[in-house]
């Protein structure tokens, strides 16, 4: 039977990273998507302001919206101090297969707890199915017409404290009006737009950093 997009990035890891090796996994995936097929991982550009959010937050507890092939996620707990834990959320189990095996190929899967699974289900149950109090840093990258809401259910849910920081993916391509229109004019953050190009193309897009006042 025919393979998947996800499964040839798979087979890309296995035969070109080193096991054990994050930053060979994160290259082996860029070098498949600049020379196969194009995938839409953040990817080297935006990932490089990723990693820098991801080092001046240090944060203890990450959620992740939207796990895909786990490329952001490795790239995101390669990065955390030792007891840092990194929760990702993603609701196609074919991705979470995929996600899985590139987590674990990468050596980081102590850090990562991969939940199959819908953020508008899960996000309510974070404190008492993992024992969260507050998430320090989250990457939102899944469906571009749930930010917003997810957002406002993390709100809710008092998943946020003064000084979280919300990093959100594709703000400009695909785009996200609705959050950016939300968290722009909202006196509880304070917002940061970081002009970049959409992943392995010239086109613009864009990553914008949000810190919870609280
Ligand atoms: C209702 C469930 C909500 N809750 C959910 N809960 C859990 N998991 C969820 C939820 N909603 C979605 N997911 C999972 O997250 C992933 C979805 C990721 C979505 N990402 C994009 O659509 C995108 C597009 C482009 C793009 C740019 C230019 C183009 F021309 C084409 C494409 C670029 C980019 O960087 C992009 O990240 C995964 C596929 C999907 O199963
Ligand atoms: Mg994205």
């Amino acid at each position: 039977t025919q393979s998947t997009r996800p499964q040839r990035l798979l087979a890309a890891v296995h035969k070109k990273a080193t096991r054990g090796n994050p930053r060979s996994v994160v290259k082996a995936i860029d070098e498949f998507c600049n020379q196969n097929e194009w995938a839409m991982n953040v990817g080297n550009e935006k990932g490089e302001i990723l990693d820098s959010v991801v080092s001046e937050t240090n944060p203890g507890c990450v959620l992740e919206l939207g796990t895909y092939c786990g490329y952001s996620t490795v790239r995101i707990a390669s990065l955390l101090p030792p007891h840092a834990q990194l929760i990702t959320l993603e609701f196609n189990p074919d991705n979470a297969a995929v996600a899985r095996q590139v987590i674990a190929w990468a050596g980081v899967a102590e850090k990562v707890r991969l939940v199959e699974g819908e953020s508008g289900e899960w996000i309510p149950k974070m404190k008492e199915q993992f024992g969260v109090k507050t998430f320090d840093l989250v990457f939102l990258d899944h469906w571009k017409n749930r930010y917003l809401l997810d957002t406002k259910l993390m709100e809710e849910c008092g998943l946020l404290k003064k000084g979280s920081v919300l990093l959100a993916d594709n703000v400009v391509c695909p785009g996200a009006p609705d959050y950016l229109e939300y968290i722009r004019n909202s006196p509880q953050y304070k917002s940061q737009f970081f002009k970049s190009h959409l992943e392995y193309t010239k086109a613009e897009d864009g990553l914008e950093k949000s810190v919870f006042l609280g």
